[in-house]
């Protein structure tokens, strides 16, 4: 931790300033969350257009921040995998697979959402 001179408030909205570089790399470098925004943009029009309750949109909003949010971390987790040993291994195999599992445990979790709000409202 290295100590900042500036005050809270300033260190806080550099905080954000970088979180929001962060976002960016991730929307520029990865194919996968590309689609995701894709999707939750096409579940949000389905939203409006079905006239969906707000607890419906709690929870499909959280859903899209919860496949997004962990799509980051593992993104994260392969840039750390890759910078701490480029060359190919094992262990490294197991790490970015485990990553990806969690991203595939939010993406089903995500679809069941999907399927309990809109399949009664289209059949
Ligand atoms: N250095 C490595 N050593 C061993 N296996 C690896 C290595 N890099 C990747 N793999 C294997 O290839 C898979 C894909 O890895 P990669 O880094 O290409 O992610 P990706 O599928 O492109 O990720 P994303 O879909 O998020 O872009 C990993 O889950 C792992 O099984």
């Amino acid at each position: 931790m290295t100590e900042s001179k500036d005050s809270f408030l300033v260190n806080r909205i550099k905080s954000v300033g970088w979180a929001v570089k962060g976002a960016i790399i991730l929307f520029k470098s990865e194919a996968s969350i590309k689609v995701q925004a894709v999707i939750a943009i096409l579940v949000t029009i389905a939203g409006f257009y079905f006239n969906i309750s707000s607890t419906e949109w709690l929870i499909q909003v959280a859903m899209i921040g919860l496949v997004m949010s962990i799509e980051g971390v593992n993104t994260a987790i392969e840039y750390i995998a890759d910078f701490i040993h480029p060359e190919r291994h094992n262990g490294i195999g197991r790490i970015k697979d485990v990553a990806a599992g969690a991203v595939f445990i939010a993406s089903i979790s995500a679809v069941v959402v999907a399927i309990i709000i809109y399949y009664p409202k289209i059949f």
